[in-house]
Formats: structure tokens, sequence, C-alpha cells
């Protein structure tokens, strides 16, 4: 099937069900083709050949004896050769005495009834004697006229009319019987025709449809991961080309091949692709068997979830994040403290948390207004941000405190961090004049007690670094 502009063909396509049925009907064809002429050379004409001959046997021994009649009432040479001529539906095979040339006559004659009486094996018979071929001849001379040889007669293989009335029979039946063949072979071709039809219809049906998709839609061959076809959303998306043997390919396709296409038929996959533009997209990949031709091949399509991703990634940020400091919240920090505690629990490693609290923090929203308030809670979030390592997690546990988490950390590295964050926050020049601001915070360690255990011990030594004047750690 030629390949159409839209479900970009990777390769020709080929309906294999329609080429078998083709051949099958052309099998079929050939098979009642030769059944047929079978038929006719080793079955109807063996038959009709015995039958002829067995009748112009029969027909030359009754005219022999006829013939014999005649001679016998000696009459003269030409009255004899009218006599014959009028009488006997015969060749004669004469020969003249002297020069001994055949008088060869092809003759009408007619049969006398009472010849046919005679018993038909009374006279031997040889078969294309005298140079013809078709004809039966008497073995011996019959008679000898002084003047004249008879050698013998002869009559043609087959009576007219029933050799005449047989092949008859046969063209009859070998043109009812081929013209039935015909029918069947003409009826087969036109379904075939129309079958093919249908199934181009479909085809080109289905490519519209899929086409039209305006997600990405691949077929893949049935034995590899290789594209069969594509449409156009698929050939855009992925960037696809045809090689020089005409197959689909590009690198966002090996990329996607190479990460794993799903393997079950409802397993869906998402999957992050560097684009051929260089931009990250996610696509979701699901697969479907679908059949043809026989074969089960895997209708691959790809959906691109980049901004569903985007916004999930967002609405996951805004449940974890402060709006204001732009550090985690209570929520994530709680669930993140569990998860931590449990790892630690499990691998035997350490783990501490500093719970922070500003100073007076009530007085600074009081004499310099609730936004310098606001500034200095997200300035000195971001000052403990810029502090922490990579795998410490900081943030809002409260209105002006704040906790950080320290996986495999002693309570002597917690205490380190916390002063290094306490003098960070206390020596930044903050831009308002008289402004003045100082931490306190409370260290402590896991002992394999329990999540509130742990953030009561840190909290208790924010209480006493609060009670013995603040601006310090108490571990
Ligand atoms: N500007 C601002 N203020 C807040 C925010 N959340 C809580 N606060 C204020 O923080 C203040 C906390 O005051 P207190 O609990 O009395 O504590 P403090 O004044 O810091 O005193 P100590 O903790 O004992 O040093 C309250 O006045 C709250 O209104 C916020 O998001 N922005």
């Amino acid at each position: 099937m030629a390949s159409d502009p839209g479900f970009t063909d990777g390769r020709a396509y080929s309906f294999r069900l329609e080429r078998n049925l083709a051949v099958i009907f052309a099998l079929l064809a050939a098979l009642l083709s030769g059944l047929m002429t079978g038929y006719w050379l080793w079955v109807l004409e063996p038959a009709l050949r015995d039958d002829a001959e067995s009748r112009a046997r029969a027909l030359a021994q009754a005219q022999a004896r006829g013939i014999e009649l005649l001679l016998g009432r000696g009459l003269p040479p030409d009255s004899l050769l009218n006599a014959l001529k009028t009488r006997l539906d015969a060749i004669l095979l004469l020969r003249e005495s002297e020069s001994g040339q055949p008088l060869t006559n092809r003759i009408r004659l007619e049969l006398d009834p009472e010849t046919t009486q005679l018993p038909l094996d009374a006279l031997p018979l040889e078969r294309g004697r005298g140079g013809c071929s078709g004809c039966f001849v008497t073995e011996v001379p019959l008679y000898h006229p002084q003047e004249y040889r008879l050698m013998g007669v002869a009559t043609f293989h087959a009576n007219a009319r029933s050799l005449e009335a047989l092949l008859t029979d046969v063209r009859s039946t070998l043109f009812w019987t081929g013209g039935a063949i015909l029918i069947l072979i003409a009826m087969a071709w036109v379904g075939v025709i129309w079958l093919l039809r249908r199934l181009s219809e479909s085809e080109s049906n289905l490519s519209a449809v899929l086409d039209v998709a305006p997600f990405p839609i691949l077929l893949l061959e049935a034995q590899a991961p290789k594209i069969r076809r594509a449409n156009r959303a698929a050939v855009r998306y992925l960037d696809l080309a045809a090689d020089g043997a005409g197959r689909l390919g590009s690198r966002v396709w090996e990329a996607l091949l190479n990460d794993g296409l799903p393997s079950g038929e409802d397993e869906q996959r998402e999957v992050q692709l560097e684009m051929a533009d260089g931009q990250s997209s996610w696509a979701m990949v699901s697969v479907a068997p679908v059949n043809f031709s026989g074969a089960t091949h895997p209708l691959i399509s790809l959906v691109d979830v980049s901004e569903l991703k985007l916004i999930q990634q967002r609405l996951h940020q805004a449940a974890n994040t402060d709006g204001l400091t732009k550090s985690y919240n209570r929520r994530y920090l709680f669930a993140r403290l569990a998860e931590e505690i449990e790892r630690a629990d499990r691998e035997g490693s350490t783990l501490s948390v500093i719970l922070f609290d500003l100073d007076h923090f009530k007085s600074i929203n009081d004499t310099f207004g609730h936004a310098v308030g606001d500034m200095v809670l997200e300035r000195s979030a971001a000052i403990m941000r810029q502090r922490i390592r990579g795998t410490d997690v900081c943030g809002r546990y409260g209105g002006e405190e704040f906790l950080v988490i320290l996986p495999s950390a002693s309570k002597a590295t917690a205490l380190e961090l916390a002063e290094r964050i306490r003098a960070g926050i206390k020596a930044e020049p903050w831009p308002q004049p008289g402004l003045q601001v100082s931490i306190s915070g409370g260290v402590a360690e896991h002992t394999g007690a329990e999540l509130d255990h742990l953030l009561e011990a840190a909290d208790r030594n924010l209480y006493r670094a609060k009670n013995t004047g603040r601006d310090r750690i108490v571990v």
C-alpha cells in the first residue's frame, strides 16, 4: 500500500492477510484448471477415442462385407465403382493390377442393411494401413478380379454422427464446468477486491483518525521496538526523520527507548525527555497491543504532561513551602523529620535538630512595623538556608520560630552550625537604623525516642537559652 502523507510510513506497508487470500484464490483457480485439463486429457479424450475406434472397427467390417457382396456380382469395373460410390460410405483402396497405383477415393455411400447383420469380428482389420492413419483396412485382399485387385476397405475411425455427438457432450460438459469455474474465480476476485478496498478504507480511516490526534502515536514493529508508522504529532514531538532505509527515528526517540517503554498493557510511565530544541519535556507514555496482518504490534501513545508536571511541582511546592520566607513549612518539616528519624533508626546514624526563635520579635514588630518584621523573618530564613549543608533541611516552624534538621550530624556539629547561623543573623547589616536582631536556639540529638521527644528536647534547650539571656545556643 502506498504511504499516505499523514500517518507516516516508516516502511512500505503490506496487508499480509489479503495477499494470502489472493494467493489462495490463484492457487484454487490453478488447481481447478489443472483438474479440468487432466480430466479432459486422461479421462474424456481416451474414452472418446475408444468409443470412436470401436464404432469405426464395426463399421469397417460391415462395409467390407458389403463390398464383398458387390464384388461377387462380377460387375465391370466402372459399374462396380459406381455401385460402390452409390452404396457404401467408405474409402476404398483399389490398386490397378498392372500399374500397382492405388486408387484411393473418398466416396459417399450407403450401408447395405444386410451387411450390418454380418458378424463384426468376421474380418481381421488393421489400422493405418495403405497410408491412411485414421483408417481400418482389411489385412488380406478381399477379391482378385482380372483387372483390379481390391486391397481392402477402409473407413474413418469414427462414425461421424456419433463422434460429433460425443464431442458435443464433451464440449458442453467442458463449457459448463469451465464456465462455472470461471464464474467462481470471478466471484472470488470480486470478493478479494471488495475486501481489499474495505481494508484499504479502514486503513486510511485509521490513518486519518490517528493523524488528527493531537498527541503523538506510534505503531511499532511486532518483533523489535522499531517505528513502523507515526502520526504527525509524533513526527513533530519526537523530531522524527526517515533514514536511508526509510526507517523513522531520532535522538529523542532513542532516548525514550533507552529510558524503557512500558511493558504491560495497562502500564503507563512518565518520562523526562530532552527535546530537539534542548528543552526538557515530560511525557506520559502508554502502550496498547493492536493486531495487523495477524501479528500483534505495540501502539505507543505519548501525552505531553510538561505543563501538568509544572503545575504539580508548583502545587507540591505551595503545599510544602511557607509563603513569606519561601522555606519549608511546618507540615513539610514534620513529615521530613519523621522520614529522617526512620532512616537514622534504620541505618543507625545520628540525627540532630536546632530549634531557633528570634529574640524580642514582638518589639521589632512594634517598633519598626509588621513589614520590617516580615523582612527580618525572610532574611533570617535566607541566612539559615545559606549556611546549612545540602543534606540539611531548614524551615519555618511557627511565627518567628525555625527548625533545622541535620541528618547524620551529632549535637556538637549541630551546635557549631547553630552558632554560625546565630552569628550570621546578628552580623547582618539591617537597613533600618537602630534595628538589631538576635536569635536563640536549642539543639537536641535523636537518641532513639520518638519525634515529639526530640522536638521537646530542642524546645527545652531553646527555653533555657531564652531564660539565660537570649542570643545564645543551648545544647
Ligand atoms: N511581622 C510578623 N510578625 C509575626 C509573624 N508571625 C508572628 N509574628 C509576631 O511575632 C511575635 C512573637 O512574639 P512573642 O511570642 O511574644 O515572642 P518575642 O517577642 O519574640 O519574645 P521572645 O521570644 O521571648 O524573645 C508576635 O508579636 C507575633 O505577632 C509574621 O509572620 N510576621
